[in-house]
């Protein structure tokens, strides 16, 4: 709202983090369907080659936010390209002549928040954009099922491939990176646990930050735009308090870089049995450890793209909106692992599988 905007004489932004597949797109639908008013601008960063969710949120249709507002980043994590990519994208942003009233930006799961804030300090950005808040959004089933604890034996797998790999469980640090960067925590996904299981999550996430946010619990993000927007943090301004495993290990500068991941898309022909592949791709998941999987599928006979969406082993697939004319229908998955994830047998298993 301009009210907003002219209270603290800069546009606010919202920075939502958590690790992949935690919900922070599908908060984010429910933000723009809920702006009371604001014109919003999304800046949505994603690791791999295929844009998902800048996808998913210009088919949701919202008002606040039309498809000119919507500005994808893919030439890699945030966190590694605020000199090449946010910062050129911000500076663009503040030039237009009908400037938002708020911006949100969703970062990779796999990024690093803390180099994307200390870019707010930088002079052209921070005399007229403010960090209005982190949110953390967390996969509360994930930490539950003790997907973020700490794995001895992948890590120590990793060890014998990678004598620099000088830290925990590249998973593990980055949740708690991405915890201690959080102004506010939103423990989503809660209609997965019951209340011993959630209770147990509470204690899980405040043992992994010594900050202590509020935590605030959800189902598929559903949250007030009028709680998320309008914190007035300022987090440009406690970027000392909120330091990462590798700012801490690496104080003299060594470059931070995400090579314990690694992505790929596979192209594949039409679907003709959903439900079957599915089936087929939660075996192949389990198999390798893959950490995400999500992509559009052409069902042939359906007039509709079918959004699936792998998390760990749970895969939600559902239509999200018809072909457009003169699109190309095609199947297109993209896959994220760890860097020790066997990219050939992956992609032999997800083509056999159609
Ligand atoms: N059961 C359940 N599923 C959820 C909830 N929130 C999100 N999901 C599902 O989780 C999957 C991933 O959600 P996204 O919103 O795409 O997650 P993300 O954090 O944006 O994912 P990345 O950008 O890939 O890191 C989707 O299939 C969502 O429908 C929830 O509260 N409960």
């Amino acid at each position: 709202m301009t009210t907003e905007k002219a209270a603290h004489g800069k546009i606010p932004a919202t920075v939502i983090t958590g690790f992949l597949g935690a919900g922070k797109t599908t908060m984010i639908r429910n933000i723009l369907q809920n702006a009371g008013g604001r014109r919003i601008a999304l800046i949505i960063n994603e690791f791999g080659d295929l844009g998902v969710d800048g996808d998913v949120l210009k088919g949701c249709g919202a008002e606040a936010c039309s498809e000119d507002d919507i500005i994808e980043l893919t030439n890699g994590c945030i966190c590694c390209t605020v000199a090449d990519d946010f910062i050129p994208t911000m500076t663009k942003l503040l030039e237009r002549e009908n400037r938002p009233d708020h911006i949100v930006i969703e970062t990779s799961g796999l990024a690093l928040p803390q180099p994307l804030i200390a870019a707010f300090n930088w002079p052209d950005i921070r005399t007229q954009v403010t960090v209005d808040g982190v949110i953390t959004v967390v996969d509360s089933a994930a930490v539950a099922a003790g997907r973020f604890a700490d794995d001895h034996d992948k890590v120590d797998a990793l060890r014998v491939e990678d004598d620099n790999l000088d830290h925990e469980s590249p998973i593990e640090e980055l949740f708690e990176d991405q915890l201690t960067a959080a102004d506010l925590i939103i423990l989503n996904k809660t209609d997965l646990l019951d209340s011993t299981g959630l209770a147990f999550v509470r204690r899980e996430v405040s043992s992994r930050t010594s900050r202590k946010p509020t935590m605030i619990e959800a189902k598929n993000g559903e949250v007030s735009a009028a709680v998320l927007l309008g914190l007035g943090v300022g987090t440009e301004s406690d970027i000392a308090n909120r330091k990462s495993h590798h700012e801490m290990e690496h104080e003299a500068g060594e470059e931070h870089s995400h090579d314990e991941f690694d992505s790929f898309v596979v192209e594949l022909g039409p679907i003709a049995d959903p439900a079957g592949f599915i089936e087929k791709l939660k075996v192949i998941i389990a198999a390798h450890d893959v950490l995400r999987l999500k992509g559009f599928a052409d069902v042939p006979g359906k007039p509709m793209r079918l959004l699936i969406q792998g998390v760990g082993a749970r895969i939600d697939q559902y239509f999200d909106r018809a072909w457009a004319a003169g699109e190309v229908r095609r199947t297109r998955l993209v896959v994220i692992g760890l860097h020790d994830m066997d990219e050939a047998a992956v992609r032999a298993a997800i083509v056999a599988a159609v």
